[in-house]
């Protein structure tokens, strides 16, 4: 028997965009983020059909083992002085934990563990985060282009929203970016 070689889908690296294969895909407007976001009057001034986030997903198949792979392509912006992020979630299944690469564009990828413990990672090109269970994650856009990056999960993990209710303990806004640069030059 011939052996046979299968063509795998792929992801564009410059763009992000996957290819050659399913697909599922699920854009979130700014009208969906009720809540999410710092200054309501700001939120509520805002184009409720503005596009913040788009997850475009290889359709593959769930349960025990299964392996979720997704794009998250972010787009620049501001709710007031508050930069344009993700809603965030812990997992359902909380042990879970998942991979992300840094694919183009700038931001951060904000950590907050079960005691509300944060942490902060740049995401760009080529960043890899391993995002250990127990870790609620949400990519947050810094930049003035698309932010995307890829992200590699176990089907099984599920998503918890309620849990981060009351909101993530650091929010990231023009002025606390200013101050951590500040840091960064002084060393
Ligand atoms: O579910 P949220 O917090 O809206 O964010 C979407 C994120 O969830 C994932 O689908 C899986 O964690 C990521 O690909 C994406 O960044």
């Amino acid at each position: 028997m011939n052996p046979s070689i299968k063509m795998p889908p792929q992801v564009a690296w410059d763009s992000g965009s996957l290819s050659g294969a399913p697909l599922m895909q699920k854009t979130t407007h700014l009208g969906d983020l009720n809540g999410i976001f710092a200054d309501d009057e700001a939120w509520r001034g805002g184009d409720p059909a503005l596009a913040v986030y788009r997850v475009e997903m290889l359709d593959t198949p769930s349960g025990d083992g299964e392996l979720y792979t997704g794009v998250t392509h972010l787009n620049p912006g501001r709710v007031g002085n508050e930069f344009f992020m993700t809603r965030g979630h812990f997992h359902a299944r909380r042990e879970q934990g998942e991979v992300y690469f840094g694919l183009r564009g700038e931001g951060l990828l904000l950590l907050q563990a079960e005691n509300g413990q944060t942490r902060l990672e740049r995401v760009q090109p080529g960043s890899i985060h391993i995002i250990p269970g127990l870790t609620a994650h949400r990519l947050i856009n810094t930049g003035h282009d698309i932010l995307s990056a890829l992200a590699v999960w176990p089907s099984i993990a599920g998503h918890d929203y309620a849990a981060l209710s009351g909101g993530f303990a650091l929010r990231v806004t023009t002025d606390i970016l200013k101050l951590m640069a500040k840091e960064v030059q002084n060393g």
